[in-house]
């Protein structure tokens, strides 16, 4: 398996977004954080910005939208192109309607789960989705530490992905770095989400193969 990293432009300057996504080039995929201060208590953009960042990214969008009122906005992110977008399980009534209105646009669909929320419910509906993004923090903000306890949700997520042979990716997002990447990896996760650890420094781009090398060394020792 080759990792996917996937850096997150929360950590970006937002006034200098072009830039900071022509630095992130060598990534799998760009992180979009849609945040609408009721989902979680932080506000960041939604589709007028994201369809501009779908015009100038260097690589394919992963929009995770954090919002309530989600079966409303989310087919526009995939009618703008968004390669990908994930919902909170705990935004919608009809996770499986959802997804297949998303995937009917052509975008893949991903469903998100928070820190607290049991990933067993979601284990038969595998089917229905491309990407399962289980959360290693609260959602909102970016620079806090990974949740070692939520590994357990990643362990039955590839079991089930292994016993299926159902072509699922299985995301982390929160505190991901050259640290913590490996514990994850390790868990079963394929794709990861890292926004400090890609944008602190001058290097993203060392970042980026920095967090490759180690999610790949790990998951090549288990
Ligand atoms: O969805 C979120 C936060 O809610 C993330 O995508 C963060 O942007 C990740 O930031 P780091 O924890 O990697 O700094
Ligand atoms: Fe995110």
């Amino acid at each position: 398996m080759s990792a996917r990293i996937n850096p997150s432009i929360l950590s970006a300057d937002f006034v200098n977004l072009q830039a900071d996504l022509e630095r992130i080039a060598s990534a799998d995929l760009v992180h979009v954080d849609v945040m609408d201060n009721h989902f979680v208590p932080n506000l960041t953009f939604g589709p007028q910005m994201v369809g501009r960042i779908q015009d100038v990214s260097p690589v394919p969008l992963d929009v995770h939208l954090m919002i309530s009122d989600v079966d409303r906005w989310a087919p526009g992110y995939a009618e703008l192109g968004a390669y990908s977008v994930t919902f909170h399980a705990e935004a919608t009534g009809d996770p499986v309607a959802l997804a297949r209105r998303l995937r009917s646009i052509g975008a893949r669909a991903g469903i998100a789960v928070k820190p607290g929320t049991p990933i067993e419910p979601y284990l038969e509906l595998l089917p229905e989705f491309d990407q399962v993004l289980v959360m290693t923090v609260e959602p909102g903000f970016g620079g806090q530490s990974f949740m070692p306890e939520t590994m357990p949700k990643l362990q039955a997520l590839s079991a089930e992905v292994a016993r299926t042979g159902l072509d699922v990716w299985l995301q982390v997002d929160g505190g991901i770095s050259a640290d913590t990447i490996g514990i994850a990896a390790a868990a079963g996760a394929d794709t990861f989400v890292a926004g400090s650890a890609v944008y602190s420094g001058s290097d993203p781009a060392s970042n980026i193969a920095l967090l490759r090398a180690a999610a790949e060394a790990s998951t090549h020792t288990h």
